[in-house]
């Protein structure tokens, strides 16, 4: 499975983001962190930032909502052109309806599991989304350190796709540390905030995290 590099924006400069966002043309997609407040204890940006990126750039926009209500509030994020939005499922009140209606809307959906969330009880949903995004740190905040417990879910996540065409995101503590762990374990889309924006050429590590990732996989046939 194609493996992609998607840089968190939480880690770019919010008052240049039109150029932290122009410094990383490798990479596969921009990660974009909403948050609320209320799901978990940061506030970042909504909708208008999105709508004003989606004006600035052609990247692929991969929305991380980490909201409550994202029943209501999703789908606004595929209106504005987004083409993956992820919502919780711990947040979610009709994931299965969610989802339909981001695909109806012509973006992505992915499913967002935190790290003490279950992945074997979602096994039925999994026919609705394209991508289950699997935290490895509790969300809210970069720069935290990489949870290894996870590696076993993203393991069995990997497992239940079976051969269904599922991307498997891992978010949080992504760096050249543990990207091979986690690509040996079944990921294939990496979202990296700190480690990228925090290198002295953030599209140099961003080439850096692809080939560790794809030379597991290459290993892994
Ligand atoms: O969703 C989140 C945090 O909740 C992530 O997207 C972080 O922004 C990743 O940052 P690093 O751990 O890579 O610094």
């Amino acid at each position: 499975m194609e493996i992609k590099i998607t840089p968190s924006l939480l880690s770019a400069d919010f008052a240049n983001l039109q150029r932290d966002i122009e410094a990383i043309g490798s990479a596969d997609g921009l990660h974009i962190d909403v948050m609320d407040y209320h799901f978990v204890p940061n506030l970042t940006l909504g909708l208008p930032v999105v709508q004003s990126i989606r004006k600035v750039t052609d990247q692929f926009l991969d929305i991380h909502l980490m909201i409550d209500d994202p029943d209501r509030w999703a789908p606004s994020y595929a209106e504005a052109g987004a083409q993956s939005v992820t919502f919780h499922v711990e947040a979610a009140k009709a994931p299965i309806r969610l989802a339909r209606e981001l695909r109806r809307l012509g973006a992505r959906a992915g499913l967002g599991l935190n790290p003490a969330t279950d992945i074997d009880s979602l096994r039925d949903v999994l026919d609705e989304v394209d991508m289950i995004l699997i935290m490895t740190v509790e969300p809210g905040f970069g720069g935290q350190k990489f949870l290894d417990l996870c590696l076993s879910k993203i393991e069995r996540t990997r497992t239940l796709i079976g051969d269904r065409d599922i991307w498997v995101q891992v978010d949080g503590g992504v760096s050249t540390e543990t990207i091979e762990r986690c690509a040996e374990a079944g990921a294939n889309v990496f979202v990296a905030g700190s480690a990228v924006f925090g290198a002295d050429d953030p599209d140099a590590m961003i080439t850096t995290l692809r080939e560790k990732a794809s030379a597991v996989c290459g290993s892994r046939g």
